[in-house]
C-alpha cells in the first residue's frame, strides 16, 4: 500500500456521517435562536441542515450523497443567490459552526481544524460573494469542490 492511501480522509478523521449530521443538527438549533441569522434562516427547507451536513462531507472525502441525490455543486450555489448575506452573518455563521464543533468534540488536532477551517473560510466567503448575484454563470455540471489536508499533508499520528 503506497503512504497516500493510508492517510484518512477529513471525513474519516472526523468521524463519518453522524458526526456530521450531528454538527449541522446542533448548528441550525443555534441559527434559529440567533438574532443576526434568524431572519436569514427562518423559512429554510426542512432538509436543509442534513443536505448541509452531506455537502460539507463530501467535500472533505465523504461519499457522494448530496451530488448523487440531494443536490449539486450548481444547485447549492442557485439557493445562495439574491440572499445579500453580509460580512457579519458570515462572522456569526463561521462563530456559530465553530463553537458547535467545539461541543460536539469534533477532533480539535492542529492539522484537522486548520484545514476545516480554511474550507469554511473559503466556503463562506463565496456563499456572500453568489450572494450579491441574481443569477447564476456557472457550469450546471460543475464538480463539487474537493477539499484536502493542505500544507500538514495528513494528520500527525505520532
Ligand atoms: C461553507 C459554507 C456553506 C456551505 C457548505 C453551505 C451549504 C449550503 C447548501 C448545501 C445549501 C442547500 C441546501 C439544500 O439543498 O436544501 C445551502 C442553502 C442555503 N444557505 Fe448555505 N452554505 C454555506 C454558507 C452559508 C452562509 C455563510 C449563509 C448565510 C449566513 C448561508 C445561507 C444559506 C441559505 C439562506 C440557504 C437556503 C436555505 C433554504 O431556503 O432552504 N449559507 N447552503
Amino acid at each position: 500500500m503506497d503512504q497516500k492511501s493510508t492517510i484518512p480522509t477529513l471525513f474519516e478523521w472526523a468521524g463519518g456521517m453522524p458526526v456530521f449530521e450531528r454538527l449541522t443538527d446542533l448548528f441550525y438549533q443555534k441559527v434559529l435562536k440567533d438574532p443576526i441569522l434568524e431572519p436569514v434562516f427562518k423559512h429554510m427547507s426542512p432538509e436543509h441542515q442534513q443536505h448541509v451536513a452531506h455537502f460539507i462531507a463530501e467535500v472533505l472525502g465523504g461519499p457522494e450523497w448530496y451530488s448523487t441525490a440531494e443536490g449539486s455543486h450548481f444547485k447549492m450555489v442557485q439557493k445562495h443567490l439574491a440572499r445579500h448575506l453580509t460580512e457579519q452573518h458570515r462572522q456569526r455563521w463561521v462563530s456559530l459552526l465553530l463553537e458547535t464543533a467545539d461541543e460536539i468534540n469534533l477532533p480539535d488536532d492542529p492539522e484537522f481544524r486548520s484545514a476545516f477551517v480554511a474550507y469554511i473560510e473559503w466556503g463562506t466567503r463565496i456563499a456572500v460573494i453568489n450572494s450579491h448575484s441574481d443569477e447564476l454563470q456557472m457550469n450546471p455540471e460543475e464538480p463539487m469542490p474537493k477539499w484536502g489536508w493542505g500544507v500538514p499533508g495528513g494528520p500527525f499520528l505520532g
